[in-house]
């Protein structure tokens, strides 16, 4: 048995400095959403902005809208954005496509510039699509110019020497684990990387907007990162790509498309690539999406990453702490690190019954996610998730394991998306 301290919540919430943004968004009523680590929650100033790019800007104005509007420099003026987020100077970052496609278009760019090296090397439990994108490059130019190695996590930290070395032409990292939550040290592995010749891709899926991120510093080559988690963009909102200015002017790209060009407009059949960060760009960017992403990084202004980043621990802490103190805890194994600063701004356990707990959790208005074979996620949003919404969810989470009422058969049925 345990009871729940709620005054001491509020009292944290309180004194949270990051406290009044999460007025910015739109809570759903009743909910404890923990689940920013999938799909971020909506802003109010998303929702009128759309309404903006739609009924006012397109309805009325229509093609004039390209220059009216500055919809032709949307993805830079957005890139320029994200920048400071993940420690980028301006002109090095642009928004466009999915993590997937721009992976594919840095993965072959970074392979090309390492001339003759061939080996990718990458964690076996990265998140599927970043390996994939490698096997796909390497059915395209056959093994002898692309070959993915994957590395155990530990083995990589372990050992690096032994898997990062004169034959490495690319490593591509994705900081923090979307199964576990493990952060990875990328500093220390980019450093390691370059001091063998490789050069770093790093994904930022489940960083960007969630902690600190220090690409220039660490001096990354490359990146990758979503806008639709922490940085609350809308589903399938458009990605971004970061590369670094010093690889800038000798690029190449192989989605090579007109928005890339030099001079799209002068429709030139022969391609010229823009030597700037626009050369990243394939095709007609989506403007209303991208103006949705646009107006959610509204939200970071005057926001301290670290200050993100401390909250983010603490409401991982507090749940950890909360869970403990119930019986039932004991069935719930905690598969991230201990250590919270190896870890992201989520928490997962293994447990036998995951799927269904999920599914109860789910009916319950507290919104977790499920990721086989038998781990229950937890994310935390510092921007919008409160204390007192951890200690909602975790006497949600008691009711649920002591009542036993995840054993109905209605939480057994498996749904395509988990
Ligand atoms: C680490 C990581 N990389 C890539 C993706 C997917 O990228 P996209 O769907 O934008 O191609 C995800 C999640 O969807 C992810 O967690
Ligand atoms: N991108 C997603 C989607 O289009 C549908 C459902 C979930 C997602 C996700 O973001 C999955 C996520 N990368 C993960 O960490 O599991």
């Amino acid at each position: 048995m345990s009871s729940i301290d709620f005054a001491a919540l509020a009292e944290r919430d309180h004194a949270d400095p990051l406290a009044a943004k999460r007025n910015l968004f739109r809570i759903p009523t009743d909910t404890i959403y923990l689940d920013g680590n999938s799909l971020g929650l909506m802003t109010h100033a998303t929702a009128t902005r759309v309404q903006e790019v739609v009924q006012r800007q397109w309805a009325n104005d229509g093609i004039k809208s390209w220059n009216q509007h500055d919809w032709v420099n949307l993805p830079s003026l957005v890139g320029d954005k994200i920048a400071p987020i993940i420690g980028a100077a301006p002109g090095q970052v642009i928004c466009c496509d999915s993590i997937s496609v721009n992976l594919f278009k840095v993965l072959s760019a970074a392979i090309k510039l390492q001339d003759g090296r061939t080996q990718v090397v990458s964690t076996q439990d990265n998140f599927p699509t970043d390996l994939y994108m490698v096997q796909g490059l390497s059915q395209l130019l056959g093994e002898k110019h692309c070959a993915l190695t994957t590395v155990d996590e530990n083995a990589i930290l372990e050992q690096p020497s032994q898997f990062i070395n004169e034959h490495t032409a690319v490593v591509l990292l994705t900081e923090v684990n979307f199964r576990t939550g493990r952060r990875l040290p990328l500093q220390q592995l980019i450093a390691h990387a370059h001091a063998v010749g490789a050069l770093v891709i790093v994904d930022l899926a489940h960083s960007a907007g969630a902690m600190p991120v220090e690409l220039d510093a660490w001096q990354a080559d490359f990146a990758v990162g979503c806008t639709y988690k922490y940085l609350n963009g809308g589903p399938g909102a458009p990605a971004f790509v970061y590369v670094a200015k010093r690889h800038l002017q000798r690029l190449n790209q192989p989605l090579a498309g007109w928005f890339g060009h030099a001079q799209p407009f002068a429709f030139d059949p022969v391609y010229q690539p823009a030597d700037t960060i626009k050369q990243m760009l394939s095709g007609t960017p989506s403007i209303i999406a991208m103006s949705a992403v646009d107006a959610a990084l509204d939200a970071f202004t005057g926001v301290d990453l670290q200050q993100v980043r401390e909250k983010s621990i603490a409401l991982s802490e507090l749940f950890l702490e909360l869970l403990a103190s119930y019986d039932f805890a004991h069935a719930f194994e905690c598969i991230s690190p201990a250590d919270p600063r190896a870890r992201g701004s989520q928490l997962s356990f293994a447990h036998d019954d995951a799927y269904a707990i999920c599914q109860a959790l789910i009916e319950a208005n507290v919104i977790a996610d499920f990721r086989a074979p038998n781990y229950l996620r937890v994310g935390f949003t510092p921007l919008y998730t409160s204390y007192t919404d951890i200690g909602v969810a975790v006497e949600r989470l008691a009711a649920i394991m002591q009542e036993e009422s995840y054993r109905a058969p209605r939480f057994q049925q498996r749904h395509a998306v988990t």
